[in-house]
Formats: C-alpha cells, sequence, structure tokens
C-alpha cells in the first residue's frame, strides 16, 4: 500500500519504518529541513534501539522516502498518518494548532480520496474537528481514522511491530476495511484490532496512559508511607504485583514519571474533564503528587549534608526520563538539577544517550562527563536519576575511591539493601529503609 507519515519524531518515524518494514511503500514528510536532509543521507535522527537496521534496510529497498513537502506526501499515501506533536498549551490542554495547521493544508492539497488518520495523541472530539477543517476546502472525499499509538520509547520498533492491539475509531466502512488491511501483518500473533467509534478511540488512548501514570503514582504514595512504617516497597510490590489483577508491570516506585506524554496527557484528560464540568479527582491526585515526587530525594540530600548543600558537586547517573531514549522531555532529572543548582550546589552529568540534549537546554549551567567514572571524579555525592542498565552493576570500589563521601542517592532502586550495606555506602533510595 502506499502511505504518507507527516511528522518524523518518535512515533512518525517508527511507524513510517515499520510500516516500510511490512512492503508498504512510506513517504516521511517534516517540515524541519536538516531531519530530512540528514535522513536522507540515512542518518537516524533520535536514539531508538533497532530503528537504525530497519531504517537502513528500507531506504535501501526504497520502500521509505523523505520529504518537506506536503504535497508530495499527500500525492502519495492513500493513507496519510498525522503523527504531529500535540504539547501542553499553556492551561494543560493539548494544542492542537500543528494537527488543525496540517489539516487545513491536506483540504486544499489533495485531489483523490484519501484515508486521514490521527496518530498523534489528541483529546475526544479532534477527529471530527479534523473533519471540519479538510471539508472547508476539500473537492474530493475523505475520512478521519483515529489511531492511537501506544508505543514506549525504548521499545517502539518491537511496540510497533507487535503491538498487544491496535485501536481504531472510524465510522467508515472503506476506512476501516483499508485500516485492517494495513495492520492485518502485526496482529498475525493473534492479539486483536479493536474497532470502535472516533471519540472512544480517542479516550482509550488518554485513559490508558492516565491509568498507568495513576499506578506509578499509586506506588509512588506506597513508597513513601513505606518509608514512615519501615516496611520496604520492594518487598510489598512482589507482593502485590503476583496477584494477576494488579500485575507486576508499573509498579516500580521511583522520583516520578517523566517522558513526552504521562505528564501533557494526565494534564490534558484533567483539563478536558474541566471544560465538561467533570472534576476528575484522581487525576488531579496524580498531578500533585508526581509533581513533588520528582525531588523525593531531596529532603535525603539536605538531611545527610545537613541543610548545607551549598558549594557541593554532585555527580549524576541517568538525565533521559526513562533509559534506552536520548529523550529528556519532562525528565525528573531535570528537576532536580535545577533544584541543586537553585540550592548552591554544583552539578556533574552523566548519560549514555541524552547529554546532548540536556546539554542544547541548559547550556554550560552543568558540566558534563565521557564516562560513569569520569563524573565521580571529586563529586560529594552520587545522585541516580535513571536506571539505565550499565549503571545496575558497577564497581562500587571505583566509586567509593573516586567520590569524597561514600554516599549514594538513588531514585530508582537500583541496588540491593545487603549487598550495597557490605560495600560500605551510606545509600537513600525510595521507600526503603536508609542505610546511614
Ligand atoms: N513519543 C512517544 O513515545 C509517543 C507519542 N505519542 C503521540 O504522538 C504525537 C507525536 O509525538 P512525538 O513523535 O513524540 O513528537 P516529536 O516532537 O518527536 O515529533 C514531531 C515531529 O513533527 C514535525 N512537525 C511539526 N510540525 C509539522 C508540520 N506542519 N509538518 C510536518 N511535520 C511537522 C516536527 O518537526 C517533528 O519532527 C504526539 O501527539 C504524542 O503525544 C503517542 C505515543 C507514543
Ligand atoms: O503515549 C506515549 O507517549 C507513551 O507513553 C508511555 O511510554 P513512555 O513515555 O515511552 O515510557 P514508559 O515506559 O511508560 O515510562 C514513562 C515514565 O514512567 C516511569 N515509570 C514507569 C514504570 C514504572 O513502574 N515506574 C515508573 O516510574 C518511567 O521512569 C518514565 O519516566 C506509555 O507506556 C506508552 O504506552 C505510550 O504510548
Amino acid at each position: 500500500m502506499k502511505i504518507s507519515v507527516i511528522g518524523t519524531g518518535y512515533v512518525g518515524l517508527v511507524t513510517g519504518t515499520c510500516l516500510a518494514e511490512t512492503g508498504n511503500e512510506v513517504i516521511c514528510v517534516d517540515i524541519d529541513v536538516n531531519k530530512i536532509e540528514n535522513m536522507r543521507k540515512g542518518v537516524v535522527p533520535i536514539y531508538e534501539p533497532h530503528l537504525d537496521v530497519l531504517f537502513e534496510r528500507n531506504i535501501n529497498a526504497k520502500r521509505l522516502k523523505f520529504t518537506t513537502s506536503l504535497k508530495e506526501g499527500l500525492d502519495h499515501g492513500d493513507i496519510i498518518f498525522l503523527a504531529l506533536p500535540t504539547p501542553e498549551d499553556e492551561d494543560g490542554s493539548a494544542d492542537l494548532r500543528y494537527v488543525l495547521g496540517v489539516a487545513d493544508e491536506i483540504g486544499q492539497l489533495i485531489t483523490d480520496y484519501k484515508v486521514i488518520v490521527d496518530k498523534s495523541t489528541v483529546p475526544v472530539g479532534t477527529a471530527e474537528k479534523v473533519h471540519e477543517v479538510i471539508s472547508k476546502n476539500a473537492k474530493v472525499d475523505f475520512d478521519v481514522v483515529s489511531n492511537p499509538e501506544f508505543l514506549r520509547e525504548g521499545f517502539a520498533v518491537d511496540d510497533f511491530l507487535k503491538p498487544e492491539r491496535i485501536v481504531i475509531g472510524s465510522s467508515s466502512d472503506r476506512a476501516t476495511e483499508l485500516m485492517g488491511k494495513l495492520y492485518k501483518p502485526f496482529v498475525r500473533s493473534g492479539n486483536p484490532i479493536i474497532i470502535m467509534d472516533e471519540k472512544s478511540a480517542e479516550l482509550t488512548k488518554y485513559a490508558a496512559n492516565s491509568f498507568l501514570a495513576a499506578k506509578i503514582t499509586f506506588m509512588n504514595e506506597v513508597a513513601n508511607y513505606c518509608e514512615k512504617v519501615g516496611a520496604d516497597v520492594d518487598k510489598v510490590r512482589i507482593g502485590m504485583g503476583t496477584d494477576s489483577r494488579i500485575g507486576k508491570r508499573f509498579l516500580f516506585p521511583g522520583i516520578g514519571y517523566g517522558g513526552s506524554c504521562f505528564p501533557k496527557d494526565v494534564k490534558a484528560l484533567h483539563k478536558s474533564g474541566k471544560d465538561e464540568d467533570y472534576d476528575f479527582k484522581i487525576l488531579e491526585a496524580v498531578l500533585k503528587v508526581n509533581k513533588k515526587q520528582k525531588l523525593a530525594l531531596l529532603p535525603k540530600i539536605n538531611s545527610y549534608f545537613e541543610s548545607n548543600i551549598k558549594g557541593k558537586t554532585f555527580a549524576l547517573w541517568g538525565l533521559a526520563f526513562k533509559p534506552e531514549t536520548d529523550d529528556i522531555r519532562e525528565a525528573p532529572a531535570l528537576d532536580m538539577i535545577n533544584e541543586l543548582l537553585a540550592n548552591g550546589a554544583k552539578v556533574k552529568a552523566f548519560d549514555p544517550e541524552a547529554m546532548d540534549n540536556v546539554a542544547r537546554k541548559m547550556g554550560d549551567k552543568i558540566e558534563f562527563a565521557n564516562s560513569m567514572y569520569d563524573v565521580l571524579e571529586g563529586a560529594d555525592a552520587l545522585v541516580i536519576c535513571t536506571e539505565w542498565s550499565i549503571f545496575r552493576t558497577p564497581n562500587f570500589n571505583t566509586i567509593r575511591e573516586l567520590l569524597k563521601n561514600s554516599v549514594i542517592f538513588d531514585g530508582r532502586n537500583l541496588y540491593d539493601l545487603h549487598d550495597i550495606e557490605k560495600e560500605g555506602f551510606s545509600y537513600y533510595s525510595i521507600g526503603r529503609k536508609d542505610i546511614k
């Protein structure tokens, strides 16, 4: 089939590449001229495991092409995916300017039947709005379908190729049939294509993300309570998670959820509720708790240094909002850095993939190091913000030699309490006993 994808970010590029991998002819469109030029030269613009192999293979097979021309994209595709940003607006709602802006151009440019697919995360009623905007100018027939994306960064290729489900919101048989044909290769394992109306599909996405954010937040509250009563959240987590009604996943406490989606999507659903005079009380609590949780290590740091961190140097492991990505949007590490700097401390950081992005955002406010050990030299303490695998089994002797004090503040509970005690560290984590 002939497919066009508008917007080549984490979702658009993975969608385009994976659809090319199943034999479709794909054109990806972006307004970022540099990005398109680089992709034409074979440069993958983001760090996403396994994407490079598929990217190269499909470019070589001439199934994956890139352009800055929306007209070229629209002329090519029978199905047009919109994978455009829907960032947080000032009032917390999803900013639809990119989606509706492109919809407006689509209305002016299409010359034959197209299925326009909302892959971006968009509030209930957006498919209807997109339809209205395109209708203003379109002289040909078209359908708008909602097809929310559930991939996770770091596992995006795997999630896209082997989805647990595909949700299609459509009220057109013609469009539904085309979408079914496109996705057939991805559901051979028996996972379903779930067809529903557009509004329900749009809400499914927000409800799923908000539920997961609430699940993490609930565990963060349990962790905070564990600290008060002397329980161990790791044991509680395992005890709870073995109940299949609860499940083992997304129960890991830490310094809050971040990323390009949970924070903005929870806010957007909360705001959509308000607009309909519905008070989403759970979401309000999730937002409040997560904001505070991002700084959960700070009281521990202050207590260790007797509220005097001015002039101290903190070595940070992990900047990305989670491992296996270079994405730093709403990363808890950034909140931690800002707070440490505001209190007069210095920060040196190491991350396997995200340092360039942080350098672009923070300039020379912090220092960067070339390795997880270089960053420790002369620092007063180690603070762990992201659970990259390489941080899980470090050489504790080297850490002890390089740090001024043998102290670790761990926002991701990487180490076993007995092991770290034997290694002779003071160790502060989330929802577990402090090792002093
Ligand atoms: N990042 C993720 O893991 C997931 C994101 N989503 C949703 O997918 C949507 C896209 O997210 P990301 O891929 O993360 O965004 P992104 O910010 O990584 O990429 C968006 C791309 O769109 C391009 N763009 C902006 N305006 C354009 C225009 N007028 N024409 C063509 N290209 C244009 C930008 O240059 C950029 O390359 C959002 O609604 C997000 O909530 C959904 C599931 C997962
Ligand atoms: O809409 C989206 O963009 C995507 O948002 C999330 O994916 P992603 O943000 O890539 O990452 P997650 O693995 O879900 O992690 C999100 C945040 O929650 C935190 N988290 C996750 C799991 C956990 O147990 N504890 C926890 O604190 C992570 O550290 C991270 O900061 C969802 O998992 C995807 O299904 C969805 O498509």
